[in-house]
């Protein structure tokens, strides 16, 4: 005999009459841009088994003993040439990302959002959304390329509230987006957008993500190939006559070898092989940050200058655009499906 699941009259209630909440995550950034902030900040991150894959008995002495003695104080430098009069760009961008979407949702959904490492963190916010009745959460990191390092350790951070509590509530996750038709639709429409109201006309356009070891690839995470997908299709639909579309990685990070070409190596061969105009977008990033606007807008410009280039321009990420909210509301509603 097959199965048949029991039949419910058309205007059944949902079965529970909770609220419903979206949490939208991001990587994280100090509360600050001094010193101890950013020291405090990365303690947490780079302790974090997902993103530095080496035991951690080898690791801590390293990271304690030399990394925090030396990167807090440099890295607090770039921190405050992009610090914004709301606090970090990451920290800003989302929590408009959030207002924005929490009009989109209506009073249906409460939205709220959390940073994986830092404040606000994602057990506190995960709380205070069951303590204003949610039952049912949607999860949502803003990692458009799955990697354990960002979406995985975004989950297990839930994970880490849930076990603690006797009645938990109902988490969904959002799956990585990365060839996603709304992603893709938004990404069109704001580069296409950005790429017109350029001065210049770039000879080449390229497409800058977030890096990982190499060793993450072989080891069978996704990232690497997600990522190449999203720059393939994304390169179907902006691809323009004149224009060139090159596809590397950014922010290297200690001695290992790591996803290649490095987008900074690739700046300087590009100027060498006559390149003059050079735009560069970074499709992976859903925020501009610390990596886009100090890494790429400041010193990648100027490392492109130098090198011979004559026009360099950043584009800004989709932020809490009119696009890139379009897209998260998509993708939200989505995944929000039979709970509103
Ligand atoms: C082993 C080190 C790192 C891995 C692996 C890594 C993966 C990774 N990171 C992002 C997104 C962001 N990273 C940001 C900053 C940042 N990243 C690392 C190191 C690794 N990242 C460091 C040490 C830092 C801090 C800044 C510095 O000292 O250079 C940010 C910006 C944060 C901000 O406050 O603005 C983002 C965003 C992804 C997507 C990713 C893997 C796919
Ligand atoms: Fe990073
Ligand atoms: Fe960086």
């Amino acid at each position: 005999m097959t199965w048949q699941p029991q039949s419910l009259p058309a205007d059944h209630p949902p079965a529970n009459s909770g609220k419903v909440g979206v949490l939208l995550v991001n990587l994280g950034t100090p509360d600050a841009p001094d010193t101890k902030s950013v020291k405090r900040y990365l303690a947490e991150f780079l302790s974090d088994k997902r993103v530095v894959e080496i035991p951690q008995i080898a690791w801590q002495p390293i990271l304690r003993g030399i990394i925090l003695n030396t990167r807090p104080k440099k890295s607090a430098h770039a921190y405050q040439q992009v610090w914004s009069e709301d606090g970090s760009p990451l920290a800003a961008i989302t929590r408009r990302q959030a207002e924005a979407l929490q009009v989109r949702l209506g009073e249906q959904v409460l939205v709220d959002w959390a940073m994986r490492y830092g404040n606000p963190s994602i057990d506190n916010r995960l709380r205070a959304l069951k303590d204003a009745g949610c039952e049912r959460i949607l999860l949502a990191p803003l990692y458009p390329q799955y990697s354990g390092a960002t979406t995985a350790t975004v989950a297990d951070k839930a994970a880490d509230t849930l076990r603690d509590l006797r009645w938990q509530m109902t988490l969904r996750t959002l799956p990585p987006y990365h060839d996603h038709p709304a992603y893709l639709d938004a990404l069109e429409a704001d580069l296409t957008h950005q790429l017109d109201a350029l001065p210049f006309a770039p000879e080449v356009l390229m497409l800058s993500f977030h890096g990982m070891p190499q060793r993450t690839l072989e080891l069978g995470d996704p990232y690497h190939c997600h990522c190449h997908k999203t720059a393939r299709l994304l390169g179907e639909r902006i691809g323009r006559d004149g224009m060139r579309i090159v596809t590397t990685f950014q922010s290297r990070f200690g001695p290992a070898k790591w996803l290649e070409p490095a987008t900074d190596t690739t700046i300087d061969e590009l100027a060498a092989q006559g390149t003059k105009r050079l735009a560069v977008a970074m499709p992976g990033f859903s925020a501009d940050c610390l990596e886009t606007l100090e890494e790429i807008a400041i010193q990648g410009k100027e490392q492109f200058l130098d090198a011979g280039g004559s026009d360099f321009a950043a584009l800004t990420c989709l932020n809490d655009s009119a696009p890139g909210m379009d897209m998260v509301e998509a993708l939200a509603r989505q995944e929000l499906s039979g709970w509103i």
